[in-house]
């Protein structure tokens, strides 16, 4: 786990981002702490704006407000380039070469890190050859040489953006199994970010929730847990919750059901269960308004 003086994985200060294209910005005042060796889960809702920072973070993207540092330095830095992979979402691989080619060119591209047998076991583990031509996998098993590309340079902080959307669940199960260990046996930190809750759940130990460019949530998983409850009692009871902070209620004829942050002791007969993560964060997106693209 990170010491007090480690800098942390991701750290941004009023960090911003607006695109020519568009008069608004993707990522406004977003400031936010990830410490390093934790597996971080980067949620929100589409157009939310997490392929922006994580663009921003791999240093393909740069600021147009305040700044964000990873491991303790600039994202272009030659630093974080030897010790940072990013994956994006259109994995970038050549389809005329072979898996065997492609692996060949992550270590000339990373001679001083590269470890071909991580990457190798990656590919094989997903029982792809090594002789098979790139163009002609499944968009999943090209994800999986993508990330052996990533795994074998040896990063100490991966950043993958949405590498699980395209994979059957059998795969994805594989896929998190793999980041676990690799992140067990040398303190790697991640930042994945995904739609897919349920995977979160016994992976994750922090969140970071964008909602509309701006940071809701950045947080210890099991502090997240502790600090919500799921109330579930008589629309007559609504009053009660004035007290505390609710993150999101919902009605069903009679009966309320109500995602909060109690600020004391619940008063009243509500029925009170801990929320698993996955209901936490989907009380956190779908609260409030939805983001402009889904509104429009
Ligand atoms: N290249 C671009 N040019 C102009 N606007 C862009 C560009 N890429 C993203 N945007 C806009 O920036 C905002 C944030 O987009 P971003 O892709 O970062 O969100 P996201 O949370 O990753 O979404 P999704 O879950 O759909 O992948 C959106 O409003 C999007 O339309």
């Amino acid at each position: 786990m990170t010491g007090p003086d480690e800098p942390a994985a991701l750290h941004a200060t009023e960090l911003g981002f607006g695109y020519r294209a568009r008069g608004d910005r993707a990522l406004r005042d977003c400031g936010f702490t990830v410490p390093r060796g934790r597996i971080t889960a980067l949620v929100g809702r589409n157009g939310a704006g997490k392929s922006t920072l994580l663009h921003l973070a791999g240093g393909l993207l740069r600021p147009t407000h305040g700044r964000i540092r990873v491991l303790g330095t600039a994202p272009d830095s030659a630093g974080a380039r030897t010790r940072v992979a990013l994956l994006t979402q259109d994995k970038p691989l050549y389809p005329r070469f072979t898996v065997a080619d492609t692996l060949r060119m992550g270590g000339k591209l990373n001679a001083s890190s590269w470890d071909r047998r991580v990457a190798e076991r990656v590919v094989r583990e997903g029982g792809i050859a090594l002789s098979a031509r790139v163009g002609e996998l499944s968009p999943g098993r090209r994800t999986r040489v993508a990330l052996a590309l990533a795994l074998g340079k040896r990063p100490e902080l991966l950043l993958l953006d949405e590498p699980l959307a395209d994979l059957d669940p059998v795969v994805r199960t594989e896929i998190m199994a793999t980041l676990m260990a690799e992140a067990a046996e040398r303190e790697l930190s991640i930042v994945l970010s995904s739609h897919v809750l349920p995977d979160l759940e016994q992976t994750c130990d922090w969140v970071l929730l964008l909602r509309a460019g701006r940071v809701e949530l950045s947080e210890d998983a099991d502090a997240l847990r502790e600090g919500h409850t799921l109330l579930t009692g008589h629309v007559d009871e609504e009053p009660a919750l004035r007290e505390h902070t609710v993150v999101h209620r919902r009605r069903h004829g009679r009966q309320l059901t109500a995602l909060v942050r109690p600020r004391g002791p619940v008063g009243g007969s509500w029925h009170v269960e801990r929320p698993p993560l996955e209901e936490i964060l989907l009380g956190h997106l779908q609260d409030g308004a939805a983001p402009k693209e889904a509104a429009a």
